[in-house]
């Protein structure tokens, strides 16, 4: 029977990328979607600006909402300090089977927490189950028409403080406008973007990073 394009994926991963070797499986899935078959993580243009708001967070506690294939999982593992832990939230079981196989390629696995099923259910779980006080960053990628509630979400289980950094991919391409309305009216956040493109071609698409000031 026919593969799935995230099999595929993984299959170039693993022919390609070295174990662990994260930036090695960065470059096999760019490759792979630029030359092969079109996928919808972050990408490499787009994957500068996540590792540039990273590397100057130095989160310990980071939430990723949409795992999909584990591009980006591995994008912002890569850069965090030992003992920073990943919570990665991803509804389809088959990206998550994919996921994380991609994250142990590269070596991450220590240092990631991919957890099956929907955001609306989990996150407020997070304190109990996973022990988490608040969230330091949190990258949002999942369903476009999640990242409003679930951001409302995290704000009511208290699980943002003063200064943490959401990160959402996609504000122009699919588009999330209520999240942009909210974010960018809202007192409690301050609200930049960060054009860019759809990843692996010409199309335009950005990032929003928004400060929650509590
Ligand atoms: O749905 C998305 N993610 C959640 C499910 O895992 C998603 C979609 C697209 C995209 C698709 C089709 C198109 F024509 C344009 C954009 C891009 C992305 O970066 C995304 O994250
Ligand atoms: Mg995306």
């Amino acid at each position: 029977t026919k593969s799935t394009r995230p099999q595929r994926l993984l299959k170039a991963v693993q022919k390609h990328a070295t174990r662990g070797d994260p930036q090695s499986v960065i470059s096999a899935i760019d490759h792979f979607c630029r030359h092969s078959e079109w996928a919808m993580n972050v990408g490499d243009e787009k994957g500068c600006i996540l590792d540039s708001v990273v590397s100057e967070l130095n989160p310990e506690k980071v939430l990723e909402l949409g795992t999909y294939c584990g591009y980006s999982t591995v994008r912002i593992a890569r850069l965090l300090p030992p003992g920073a832990r990943l919570i990665t939230l991803e509804f389809n079981a088959d990206y998550a089977a994919i996921a994380r196989q991609v994250i142990a390629w590269a070596g991450l696995e220590d240092k990631v927490q991919l957890v099956e099923g929907a955001s609306g259910d989990w996150i407020p779980r997070m304190k109990e189950h996973f022990g988490i006080e608040t969230f330091d960053f949190v990258f949002l990628d999942h369903w476009k028409d999640r990242y409003l509630p679930d951001t409302k979400l995290m704000e009511d289980c208290g699980l943002l403080r003063k200064g943490t950094v959401l990160l959402a991919d996609n504000v122009i391409c699919p588009g999330v406008p209520d999240y942009l309305e909210y974010v960018r009216n809202s007192l409690s956040y301050k609200s930049c973007y960060f054009k860019s493109h759809l990843e692996y071609t010409k199309a335009e698409d950005g990032l929003e990073k928004s400060v929650f000031l509590g």
